[in-house]
Formats: structure tokens, C-alpha cells, sequence
């Protein structure tokens, strides 16, 4: 079942057309990641998503239903802007906010010191945010969004401001409640991560949705035809001949490894008989373009077209 389904939405402000019949479905369960440049209309969407903002036209469904502003309790909305109440205590803060989602005042603080432990908090539960360094406080702008247990997260880059371990944990949170069933919605510049956690995608660019499916199949789809080759020999000489059954990428060898292209009609098994006749071949795997080559490649080509 798809949990979320956007259907032909167009979003417009002020004569700028935010979104432009963008349409995309997000099935139960998935780690769905929404790309594209600044000023794409992410976030548009994601407003759309959080019944902050309607549509001009088009349709949202959430879990099969027209979403309305009693569907988004099902939801946890972490914002690209943090924002929490600077006076007020970590844990009333939490509560407060698991209580605007519906939970009782019992089950939000049972379920806040829960997350506060996880995170190593507990002793801060009752001091103000804004005695918080920056790292803390974007783990309780976190455990507020996630402490009524939603079925759908969506997240507008989880990492910004989080150190590499910091990073590590809040991944791996986020994984746990992937695993317990929940959906994430994953809006991130961080392309590397894209590849680590996301099923599917889409791209939006300028608006338009120039991007979709699966993460794996999308790098299939973009590969150059491009190879590493690892030797034991310390390096290859030009005019070896290898060079008559390949091109080599413009960059020179390094060492032992290369990069190399095959020539339309030469197989791989062809590469990899010859290679072994000649030499002790260490490696020779396919190279898969990144997300963030891929990414490039996509926005850059779009903006070409404008
Ligand atoms: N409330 C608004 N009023 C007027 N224009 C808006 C409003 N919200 C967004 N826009 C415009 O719509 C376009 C899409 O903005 P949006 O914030 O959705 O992009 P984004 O993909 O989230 O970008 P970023 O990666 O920089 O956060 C931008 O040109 C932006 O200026």
C-alpha cells in the first residue's frame, strides 16, 4: 500500500509556481528520500504533506485517505527551521507537543523519558532549552518529533548541526522506527546518505519532478559503462596492451588502480581474459555513478534547458 500519494499538485505564490504537477507515491514502510537544489519547492511540498499550506490543485492521500487536519497526528514533521520554546523545560516541552499530537499528559512523559534516556538527557529534563548546547537541542526538537510514535516521519535535514557521532546515533534512531514499521519521508542535500538509507527518490527541479524511482535501479539506469581494475604490477605502461582494448579515463593511473571505460562491442569478459593473461588482476569491479554525480548531472542538464 502507498502511504503517501501526491497526485498532479500545483502549489503557486505570488505569481511563482512553487510546485508543478508534481505526483509521487510513497509505499508503507519505505525510506523515501525528496531531492533537489535550493528553492526546488521541497519544502512546499512537505507544508502541503503537514496541512500547513493547501494545494492550488491536485490531491494528497495519506494511508489511502484525502489527508485532512486530523490525519496529521499520524504524522512527526522534524523542520529544516528548529524551533522550540527557549523558556520552557526540556520534558514539559516534549509533553507539550506529544500532547498537540493527542497523546495523554501520562503516555507523552512516559514516552519522552523514555527518548530522553536513549539519548542521554535525562539529566536535563528539567533545565530550560535554552541552556542546551546546539547538538542537545536538536535532539529534543527530534524526541518531540517522534514521541507520539508516528506512522509517518518526515524529516528536512535530520543531520544539520550534528557532529559525526551525534550523526551516527540519530541515524540509527531512525532506523529503529523504520524497522518498527514507521515510513520516512527523508529531505536531505547530503547525497551520501541518500544512497546509505533511501529506497526510492525523487528529484524535483525547478518545480518539476525530473527524478523517480529506485535508488539502486536510478545508478543502473546512469552508469558510464566505467570500471576499476586493481593489479598487483605497480603500474601500467601506455603502451601495454590493454590501451588497444580500452580507452582510459583522462585521469592517469594511480598506482596500481585505474579507471577504465570499455569500448562499445569489448565485453567485460574479454577485459578480465586479457587482463589475467597479462597481469595479477587484484580487482575489477563496475563503478556506479553516486547520487551526488547523479544529482548533478540531472540539475545541471535541467537548468541547461530553461
Ligand atoms: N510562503 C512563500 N511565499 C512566496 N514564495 C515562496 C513561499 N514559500 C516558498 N516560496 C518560493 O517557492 C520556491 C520553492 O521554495 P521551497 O522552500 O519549497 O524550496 P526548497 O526545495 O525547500 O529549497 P531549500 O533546499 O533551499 O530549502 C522558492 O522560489 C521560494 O522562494
Amino acid at each position: 500500500m502507498n502511504f503517501i500519494e501526491v497526485k498532479d499538485v500545483v502549489k503557486q505564490y505570488d505569481g511563482h509556481r512553487a510546485l508543478d504537477h508534481v505526483t509521487l507515491d510513497v509505499g508503507e514502510g519505505q525510506v523515501y528520500g525528496l531531492l533537489g537544489p535550493n528553492g526546488a519547492g521541497k519544502t512546499s511540498l512537505i507544508r502541503i504533506l503537514n496541512h500547513i499550506t493547501r494545494p492550488d490543485s491536485g490531491e494528497v492521500y495519506l494511508a489511502g485517505k484525502p489527508l485532512t487536519a486530523s490525519e496529521v497526528r499520524h504524522i512527526g514533521y522534524l523542520p529544516e527551521e528548529r524551533g522550540l520554546y527557549k523558556k520552557m523545560k526540556v520534558l514539559d516541552q516534549i509533553v507539550y507537543l506529544g500532547r498537540l499530537k493527542g497523546m495523554s499528559k501520562n503516555d507523552a512523559r512516559t514516552s519522552a523519558l523514555r527518548w530522553l534516556e536513549r539519548f542521554e538527557l535525562t539529566e536535563w529534563s528539567n533545565r530550560k532549552i535554552e541552556t542546551l548546547s546546539k547538538g542537545m537541542a536538536q535532539k529534543v526538537q527530534f524526541i518531540s518529533t517522534v514521541v507520539h510514535s508516528p506512522r509517518l516521519l518526515i524529516l528536512d535535514e535530520p543531520f544539520s548541526g550534528f557532529d559525526p557521532v551525534n550523526t551516527e546515533q540519530l541515524k540509527r534512531e531512525i532506523l529503529n522506527l523504520h524497522r518498527d514499521g514507521a515510513t520516512i519521508l527523508f529531505s536531505t542535500h547530503n547525497m551520501a546518505s541518500v544512497e546509505e538509507v533511501c529506497d526510492d527518490i525523487t528529484l524535483i527541479n525547478n518545480a518539476k519532478v525530473v527524478l523517480q524511482g529506485n535508488v539502486h535501479e536510478i545508478r543502473q539506469q546512469f552508469k558510464k559503462n566505467l570500471f576499476t581494475l586493481h593489479i598487483a604490477e605497480p603500474v601500467l605502461a601506455p603502451n601495454e596492451s590493454l590501451y588497444s582494448l580500452e580507452s582510459i579515463e583522462k585521469h592517469p593511473m594511480s598506482g596500481s588502480v585505474a579507471v577504465i571505460r570499455l569500448k562499445p562491442g569489448v565485453t567485460m569478459r574479454e577485459v578480465v581474459d586479457q587482463l589475467n593473461r597479462e597481469y595479477t588482476l587484484l580487482g575489477f569491479d563496475e563503478l556506479l555513478p553516486t547520487m551526488n554525480e547523479i544529482f548533478i548531472e540531472t540539475v545541471t542538464q535541467g537548468d541547461g534547458q530553461k
